[in-house]
């Protein structure tokens, strides 16, 4: 069965963890996932700065081709706007004086000096009755028929956009007329200031009658739906054209400029070239950089919470023996930590890393998932043996591994009086908690030990406020019983100071028999230590209990009865 995460736990009680080695994980497909996930990873920081070199190097691309463009078009009404000033300011001089007649040698000789004069005008003249009866060019007798204008600007002039005369017979002129007075213009002067070799349609457009003045290319119908406000621009693309329409503010004109798009792709190109690589050195850059950050966010508890999702961790177990039978009682349930590379992670390095980066709570539910799936099958043959499982002050202070105890105690197979747990003096510090916790342990018909006893602060009476059955007196004091060691006492008076209390003593780390012999001499009823056994998994456990019971186990302690 899968292993639950905490959260999960919460809602739906605890789940037995599956045998170990049953369904774990095996350790190269693990390291393929995350083989794959660091190539992710580099695929990703390096492809978004080279991609976004690329999106870097189209916007600066499209926004310089418009900036092109709308020059042109502002160019293009500049051109206009002059030549409208020029065309008005000769039909004001032309129509402020009074002469004999329209086409007075006089008044001939005024056109022919404002021709002149004027840099945009192919020429001045007088229309009557739709013919140019004559021009700055001479007096064309019965007139140039030049036909009807073809609208009337909104500043009161009549327009006739294409206009052939005699005199150049192959070139289209616009004639602008107002009470009589023409100005003749060629319409490339509107528009002969681009010099691009991508041919850019350019042109000039009166407002509102849509009616195009002069347009070099194409001005296309559907652009008059972008008509921006007067003064204003509108920036467009319309499929091969990077359109700009300029609307003057002070003229019903609106100019515009549509350049090929080719040309932006080409500067994209171009641009491409010098940002893409810049884009990869900085996607290695931020690929480095993240390289080192996942190395130093690999620290313990990363790896810690990534190790109990993958499933690295498995207990093993500890007997704990009557010192007077030499028969094995109990074991303490130690979690071993194993690499996937086969590197085993002490638990004294750990613990305390889960402990201070709240961790410890996973790892105790973890405990309880490994002795759920494993015990029955221990209890089944020897119901009276019995697991103690270590808590820390995390589990103590939140009472949460209560109701895990509880499920525990709930699976067939596993009664109370099979389990026990090991509180640490140290974690012994959330004092009403505690002792909450702890009572409600014991209420479950488990026992509790004070595990480490002597390292911690606790004295007599703090010691008498909590329930537990028995104490484990840590090997530190357990090593210097019988030698000449300023602490060789200590041992001694918890001893005394347990039979007071009447607990149980268990006396932990035993490696000499000496140390055997002198601590049941005190009384001391149970022992744990290298002297007996090591810890062993499950089977090996299993295995010596059942030779125990056909008479052959518990070799270790004959020494010392
Ligand atoms: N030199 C020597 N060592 C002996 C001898 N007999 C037992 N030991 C070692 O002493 C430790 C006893 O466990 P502990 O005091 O609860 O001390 C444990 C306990 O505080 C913690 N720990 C281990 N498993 C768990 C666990 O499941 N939950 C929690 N919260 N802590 C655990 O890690 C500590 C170290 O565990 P281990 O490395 O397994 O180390 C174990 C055991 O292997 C001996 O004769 N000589």
């Amino acid at each position: 069965m899968r292993v639950t995460l905490h959260s999960r736990a919460d809602r739906h009680g605890l789940h037995c963890h599956r045998a170990i080695g049953s369904a774990r994980r095996a350790p190269e497909s693990i390291e393929a996932v995350k083989r794959i996930r660091i190539v992710l990873a580099a695929i990703l920081v390096f492809s978004i700065p080279v991609a976004a070199s690329l999106y870097l190097a189209r916007h600066i691309a499209r926004s310089t081709e418009f900036e092109r463009v709308e020059q042109l078009a502002r160019a293009v009404l500049a051109r206009t706007a002059t030549i409208a000033l020029q065309s008005q300011e000769a039909t004001q001089r032309l129509q402020g004086r009074t002469f004999e007649s329209p086409c007075s040698p006089e008044k001939l000789a005024l056109m022919w000096a404002i021709d002149l004069g004027s840099s945009y005008l192919q020429a001045v003249g007088y229309i009557q009755d739709d013919r140019l009866k004559c021009s700055s060019l001479g007096d064309h007798g019965e007139g140039i028929p030049l036909g009807p204008a073809r609208f009337v600007s909104v500043i009161g002039d009549s327009i006739r956009p294409q206009v052939r005369l005699p005199m150049v017979p192959d070139t289209d002129l616009l004639i602008a007329e107002r009470n009589g007075t023409a100005t003749v213009v060629h319409p490339e002067l509107f528009t002969d200031l681009v010099q691009s070799t991508d041919n850019p349609w350019v042109g000039v457009v009166s407002l509102p009658d849509r009616v195009p003045l002069a347009v070099r290319g194409d001005f296309r119908p559907a652009w008059h739906e972008r008509l921006p406000p007067e003064g204003g621009t509108a920036r467009f693309v319309d499929g091969d054209r990077i359109v700009v329409l300029h609307r003057s503010a002070d003229w019903k004109l609106l100019a515009f400029a549509a350049a090929p798009v080719l040309r932006e792709e080409k500067r994209m190109t171009a641009l491409a070239w010098t940002l893409a690589p810049l884009g990869a050195v900085v996607g290695l850059l931020l690929w480095l950089a993240l390289l080192s950050h996942m190395r130093a966010t690999r620290s313990l508890p990363v790896v810690m919470r990534a190790a109990l999702a993958d499933d690295e961790f498995f207990l093993e177990y500890q007997p704990i023996v009557d010192l007077d039978s030499g028969r094995w009682v109990s074991a303490e349930a130690l979690i071993r930590w194993k690499r996937p590379d086969g590197t085993l992670i002490r638990p004294d390095l750990f613990i305390p890393a889960a402990e201070d980066s709240g961790l410890i709570q996973r790892i105790t539910e973890r405990v309880l998932e490994l002795v759920c799936a494993e015990a029955p099958a221990l209890f089944a043959r020897h119901p009276q043996f019995r697991l103690s499982i270590n808590l820390s002050a995390a589990d103590l202070a939140t009472g949460l591994v209560v109701h895990r105890l509880r499920e525990l105690t709930n699976q067939p197979g596993i009664e109370p009086h099979n389990l026990a747990v090991e509180a640490t003096e140290r974690g012994l510090l959330a004092v009403d908690a505690t002792r909450r916790v702890l009572a409600d342990i014991r209420a479950l018909g488990i026992r509790a030990a004070i595990d480490d006893f002597g390292t911690g602060y606790s004295g007599l009476s703090y010691l008498g406020t909590f329930e537990v059955d028995s104490l484990k007196i840590d090997k530190a004091f357990i090593d210097t019983v019988g030698t000449d060691a300023p602490t060789s006492d200590v041992a001694v008076h918890i001893i005394e100071m347990a039979k007071t209390l009447r607990l149980d003593v268990v006396a932990e780390g035993i490696e000499h028999p000496e140390q055997a012999e002198f601590l049941r001499g005190r009384g001391v009823r149970y022992g744990q230590g290298w002297l007996f056994a090591k810890s062993m998994p499950m089977p090996a456990l299993l295995a010596a209990l059942d030779s125990a019971a056909d008479g052959s186990a518990g070799g270790p302690v004959t020494s010392v009865e």
